[in-house]
């Protein structure tokens, strides 16, 4: 799952929670990753990654970027990775850090 958060809208941080959550505690997804993308970085003001999961309640949720083997255990991969559509970065780790959960 790819959640992309409009990063620089902060009056819509409590929407967009309530929507991920809600895919967050869908039953045909318990086992699906969860990559966070944070958009437009390119904008000043726009929040920081830290923001970000405080105001998507995910604080103490993220599961570790780099490799992080979740293999044995019953954790659901999870992480933030702030992005700039516009500009074509950031996202591109968000996906790699993803893959290696894809079967
Ligand atoms: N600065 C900047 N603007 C972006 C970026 N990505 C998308 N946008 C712009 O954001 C605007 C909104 O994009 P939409 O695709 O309409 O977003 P939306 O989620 O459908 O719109 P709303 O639901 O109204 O928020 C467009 O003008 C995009 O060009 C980005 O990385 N940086």
């Amino acid at each position: 799952m790819v959640y992309l958060v409009d990063a620089y809208d902060k009056e819509r941080f409590a929407e967009s929670k309530k929507e991920l959550h809600a895919l967050l505690l869908d039953d045909s997804l318990t086992t699906v990753p969860f990559l966070i993308l944070g958009n437009k970085i390119d904008i000043p003001y726009t929040a920081s990654e830290e923001e970000l999961r405080y105001h998507m309640g995910l604080s103490n949720f993220t599961t570790g970027k780099g490799k992080v083997s979740l293999r044995e255990s019953n954790i659901r991969p999870l992480e933030v990775f702030m992005c700039s559509i516009v500009r074509k970065m950031g996202y591109g780790d968000g996906f790699k850090w993803m893959s290696q959960y894809m079967k």
